[in-house]
């Protein structure tokens, strides 16, 4: 199983960047991982923040493919502990044939019809963060619940 991290709009502070990809080449040692960009709107100021995230809901789609089970991060989806969410990850590589892909939505969220088609929501906390600081806490998340799995010293429970 391969997992993706769908993302919109490029990191654009130096410190989320270099932190993201220090766990992401943490993370090529255990899995096979991606994140990949959509690029940002451009020209959004007459659109409406719904208009805007139906703009983004279609460069999403693009990215999914029939057998891609799709999670969005969302702060009103299941919550989990890290231990959890280790075991969610280890049972999604048994079920999950191909790509296992984990959405952010854009400033404003995801639109109802991404909504719609996700196979589920997951938060990572009651508390909302930038769509660019959730792209750094999931995938230390991701890496933690490897480590778990992996019996490595990171995660002390
Ligand atoms: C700034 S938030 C959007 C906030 C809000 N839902 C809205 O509609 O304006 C941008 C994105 O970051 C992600 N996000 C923020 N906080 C999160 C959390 N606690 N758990 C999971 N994802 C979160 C979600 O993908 C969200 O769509």
């Amino acid at each position: 199983m391969k997992i993706l991290l769908l993302v919109v709009g490029k990191t654009t502070e130096n410190y989320f960047a270099q932190a993201i990809n220090e766990y992401h080449c943490r993370l090529k040692h255990y899995i096979s991982f991606e994140m990949e960009v959509i690029p940002e709107l451009k020209n959004t100021k007459n659109l409406t923040f719904d208009q805007q995230k139906e703009k983004e809901a279609d460069l999403i789609l693009k990215y999914l493919q029939p057998g891609d089970y799709t999670v969005l991060l969302d702060e009103r989806g299941k919550d989990y502990t890290s231990m959890q969410f280790a075991d969610y990850i280890e049972k999604k590589m048994h079920f999950v044939p191909k790509k296992l892909i984990f959405i952010v939505g854009g400033p404003y969220g995801f639109s109802e019809s991404i909504y719609k088609i996700a196979n589920e929501k997951i938060s990572l906390s009651k508390m909302t963060f930038s769509h660019q600081m959730i792209r750094l806490i999931f995938i230390e998340q991701l890496y933690r619940a490897m480590s778990i799995l992996n019996n490595e010293p990171y995660h002390h429970e």
